[in-house]
């Protein structure tokens, strides 16, 4: 199978509490926007690799990226990470299968995206996750309501992939129903799909807040599994 991936990168990292977008923060010596995108140009599956920036960017991207060859694409952004992935989903050529990745995830592992792809194939959306290792409670305000059965929850990360038709149709409809979402297995769960689950590896962080750096620092000393 082959597949496009779409990475959203027109965030403003306002959690990161910086001064410029926290996909331009260095690890070492690599931008973490670099870094997702090296493991794609890294996969022999993924054709096409398509980014949304934020306007003011663009060029700093297509710098940050000099000789990743699979990247065909930086388009702008919207204001919700929802908003920038159609933005790009409807630039984009039509292909098999879409992969959508948060730029901000940098340690995807080869194994996660094997699982993805071999999975989207029979199951037309995908997404993976971890298991929580803590013990899961709804609360009201200060008070719990309940405790959650951990076992029949998980952690989702990206990437997250689908059949191309049925992810354009979601966002379509997601679109015309002013859908808010976090994630885009969602909107396909919002036509009532079915949407399958692999395993991801809690490597897989999405870098968020400044403690996060510091966790990124470490698996990149130890190796990202
Ligand atoms: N309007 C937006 C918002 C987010 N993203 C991207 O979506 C990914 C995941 O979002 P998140 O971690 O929430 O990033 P930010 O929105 O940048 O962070 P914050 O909410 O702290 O501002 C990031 O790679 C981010 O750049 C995007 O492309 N367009
Ligand atoms: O933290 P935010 O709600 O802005 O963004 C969350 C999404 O990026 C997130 O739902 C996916 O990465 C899957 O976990």
């Amino acid at each position: 199978m082959k597949y496009t991936v779409i990475i959203p990168a027109a965030g403003m990292g306002s959690r990161m509490h910086m001064d410029y977008n926290k996909v331009f923060i260095r690890l070492g010596d690599t931008p973490i926007i670099r870094m997702t995108v090296e493991k794609f140009e890294a996969d022999p599956d993924c054709e096409a690799i398509h980014l949304a920036g934020r306007k003011a960017e663009m060029d700093t991207l297509w710098e940050m990226l000099q000789g990743c060859t699979k990247v065909k694409g930086i388009h702008e952004g919207g204001r919700e990470r929802q908003h920038s992935i159609h933005n790009v989903l409807r630039a984009i050529e039509p292909a098999d299968y879409v992969f959508v990745h948060d730029g901000a995830r940098p340690f995807v592992s080869q194994h996660t995206l094997d699982d993805l792809k071999a999975s989207v194939e029979m199951h037309q959306a995908v997404i993976c996750g971890v298991k929580p290792k803590d013990t899961l409670k709804r609360i009201s305000g200060d008070e719990v309501e309940e405790t959650i059965d951990r076992a029949s929850v998980i952690a989702v990360h990206t990437p997250q992939a689908f059949q191309y038709d049925l992810l354009m149709r979601a966002y379509q409809n997601a679109a015309e129903k002013n859908l808010s979402v976090t994630d885009d297995s969602m909107m396909v769960e919002a036509l009532g799909k079915r949407v399958h689950v692999t395993a991801s590896t809690y490597d897989n962080i999405k870098i968020t807040t400044e403690e996060d750096l510091k966790v990124a620092e470490s698996i990149m000393k130890k190796g990202s599994e």
